[in-house]
């Protein structure tokens, strides 16, 4: 079942400060992306920085308004929901934000913290809001001695254990995790991402794991999607990412990754990430929006944009190379990048 859904969902965005706005002052933040969450799911959401993986969130979520296309959750069509009726939905889909130190007040303790969402939605009485805190406090693996104390008091991972508490006092169906260990050591992250598993199976939660680091994706997700410049542009099980990946684009995201996972072993597009293939590194209009940083470009990359198709079961690219892949035929140029 579907849990939430998107089809062709898009947000442009008008760069300010121009006395006369042109269309190149359109920023295509996120542009027809058409991706889905299944219940009990983890997808994973990478590409680089800028790519909109954060604006994406933040129109699940309802805190920014689509340009076009639609936003599914339970099956329901909610894209033009207003701001009231979104928070009975908002409350089934929380956020864990990118960086725990910023987003605490210091001068709150953590029961108040955790406890933020209830005001915010208020209704609940005092002795019952106190057992929820308590309780959210306790799945994340901190005592109620925990509640009394303020956030100078707590270690990185504590005061992240913190955040996911908040995020699940609503009981939610779907978290949506956005960089969630950007501040922490790799033992700390190891300890997140386990506790985060296990909460996936305690309450049947969902994920959407959004971040730059491919080594955390094979171990913690069922399905990965790949985002370059507001658009989805891979989409394949999370396990098979390093052998399986088509796109030059997250075949160069793989070549970034430090090789401590074995399992990610560097592909051989010979090309990092960021370095033109075309001379002058113009940027392409029409066509694939990677041509002009792709090792692997054709003339037809410069014109035509590639959708997004079934490559494979369960695998879809937006690319060239791979027009007959689908029909069992290899093209001479996927041969090529694949020696
Ligand atoms: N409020 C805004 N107004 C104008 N442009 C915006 C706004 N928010 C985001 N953008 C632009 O939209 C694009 C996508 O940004 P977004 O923050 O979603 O990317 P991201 O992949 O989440 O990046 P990061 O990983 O660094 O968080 C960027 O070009 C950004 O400058």
């Amino acid at each position: 079942m579907r849990l939430i859904e998107t089809e062709r969902l898009t947000k442009v965005y008008q760069r300010e400060g121009r006395w006369f706005p042109s269309a190149n002052d359109a920023v295509p933040a996120v542009d027809r992306v058409s991706l889905h969450v299944e219940k009990g799911e983890t997808l994973g959401l990478v590409g680089e920085s800028g790519s909109g993986k954060s604006t994406f969130a933040r129109l699940l979520l309802g805190l920014e308004t689509a340009t076009e296309g639609r936003l599914l959750f339970g099956g329901e069509d909610v894209t033009r929901w207003g701001f009231k009726r979104l928070r009975t939905i908002r409350s089934r889909m929380q956020m864990v934000f990118q960086n725990s130190y910023s987003s605490f007040d210091p001068l709150f303790t953590v029961e108040r913290i955790v406890g933020e969402p209830l005001s915010n939605y208020g209704g609940m009485a005092a002795r019952k809001r106190r057992r929820v805190i308590l309780e959210s406090l306790d799945m994340v693996g901190l005592g109620a001695a925990y509640a009394e104390r303020y956030p100078h008091e707590l270690s990185g991972g504590q005061l992240q254990r913190v955040n996911i508490a908040r995020a699940l006092v609503f009981q939610p169906e779907l978290l949506i995790c956005d960089e969630p260990f950007s501040s922490l050591d790799f033992k700390l992250r190891r300890q997140i991402l386990t506790l985060l598993e296990e909460l996936k199976i305690r309450l049947g939660l969902s994920y959407l794991y959004i971040t730059h680091d491919l080594s955390s994706v094979s171990r913690f997700c069922d399905r990965v999607a790949v985002m370059y410049k507001g658009q989805i542009v891979e989409t394949l099980p999370a396990a098979r990412i390093a052998e399986e990946a088509l796109h030059p684009y997250t075949r160069a995201l793989l070549d970034a990754v430090p090789v401590q996972d074995p399992r990610l072993r560097r592909s051989k597009t010979g090309r990092p990430v960021g370095e033109p293939a075309l001379p002058h590194g113009e940027s392409v209009i029409q066509g694939c929006r990677f041509c002009s940083r792709c090792p692997a470009a054709m003339p037809v990359c410069t014109t035509v944009e590639p959708a997004l198709e079934r490559k494979r079961p369960f695998h879809h690219a937006a690319c060239h190379l791979y027009a007959n892949e689908a029909e069992g035929k290899a093209s001479q140029t996927f041969q090529i990048v694949k020696e």
